[in-house]
């Protein structure tokens, strides 16, 4: 049994923490994201099967959920690839790839990346949403859940020896469903016992983070070594956000490069602009928020690639690293944010 205490484990292996740098904390690599497919309004029905073209780029990025193809991030090996060169490249270090068993995670990909590229990779161990949940998986107890979660990260994922290096992001939905609630109970559980990191994907209401975290406290969890996802486009209110701030995980926004006139998943939500995000960033760094804060791109669509007109993974670090030392964010908590906050997380207690 590796000792994880004090280290963070790639897909390589266990790495001293200091060796990380600069880390995005939820991105994808390969995944699928068939199970969120949001058919196009009727007067656009066509563009579900179309493929991607230049002429439909504009189209991707307001409706990038209503494309078969573009949810098949797994066909992108190569040019993701390419880019995690260009990442290097632009002095990033490492990535945390945070699919779970659900969204097709693929960690023997995962590997080969980290072994051609020199980007450290951590992988996600454990479930996506509910409507991504197999029958075998709903009918485990919390004990079983916990022991198959353990298991990747000690042993190994996806009929590899391929470890993960985190749990997550475990999915859950709003409402919570029966079935999520034991995932985070195991999840939980896992993470007392492993002293490991965990990531968060909540559901899509402002309710969401707070009742996840709830769930993971009752259950034993260490919520500061926990990351919340998302919550560009989870909790929009400035004292909501404080509110849920006291609760104590690492605060993620995790989709810069996400634009768009209508969230389709929840249509009261206005997605906030990269500036938006800046300029939320800019506010919790003056409530003294600065060690709790990490972001990402979570790239999980082809659009976002560079290959079909998309921003990329180095996008953080070439444009909006700028944009928040403009806003006023020194150089030093841009550093905590990038590489401070990410390797005390990612870091075995
Ligand atoms: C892969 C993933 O879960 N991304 C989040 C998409 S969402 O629209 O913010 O839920």
């Amino acid at each position: 049994m590796p000792q994880l205490s004090g280290s963070v484990q790639t897909v390589l292996g266990l790495i001293e923490p200091q060796q990380l740098g600069r880390t995005m904390t939820h991105e994808h690599l390969t995944m699928t994201f068939e199970c969120c497919y949001f058919p196009p309004a009727p007067h656009e029905e066509s563009m579900a099967e179309a493929p991607i073209e230049m002429k439909n780029l504009f189209w991707l990025k307001q409706n990038p959920y209503s494309s078969h193809e573009n949810l098949l991030l797994n066909q992108e090996i190569d040019a993701v690839k390419e880019e995690l060169l260009v990442y290097k490249q632009a002095g990033g270090g490492a990535i945390v790839e945070n699919t779970t068993m659900g969204i097709s995670r693929n960690v023997a990909t995962l590997k080969r990346l980290a072994q051609e590229t020199g980007v450290h990779i951590i992988a996600g161990a454990g479930f996506y949403v509910d409507i991504t949940h197999s029958e075998e998986t709903r009918k485990m107890t919390v004990e079983k859940l916990s022991d198959v979660i353990i298991s990747e990260v000690l042993h190994g994922a996806d009929g590899t020896d391929i470890r993960c290096g985190v749990i997550g992001e475990i999915g859950t939905s709003w409402p919570i469903t029966d079935s999520e609630k034991r995932v985070l109970q195991a999840t939980a559980h896992a993470q007392a016992q492993l002293g490991c990191p965990v990531i968060i994907h909540p559901g899509r209401n402002s309710a969401a983070p707070g009742a996840v975290v709830r769930i993971l406290q009752e259950a034993g969890g260490d919520i500061g070594k926990t990351v919340m996802s998302h919550l560009d486009r989870t909790i929009l209110d400035h004292g909501e956000l404080l509110e849920f701030a006291k609760m104590g995980s690492y605060l993620e926004y995790d989709l810069f490069g996400t634009e768009m006139l209508n969230y389709p998943f929840n249509l009261k939500v206005d997605m906030p602009s990269d500036n938006q995000r800046v300029k939320t960033l800019t506010c919790l760094v003056a409530e003294g928020y600065e060690d709790k804060i990490v972001i990402a791109h979570d790239i999980h669509t082809k659009n976002r690639l560079t290959k079909y007109g998309g921003h990329g993974y180095s996008y953080i670090l070439n444009s909006i690293v700028p944009k928040m030392l403009l806003r006023g964010i020194t150089q030093s908590q841009v550093n905590k944010i990038l590489i401070d906050n990410p390797r005390e997380w990612l870091t075995f207690k």
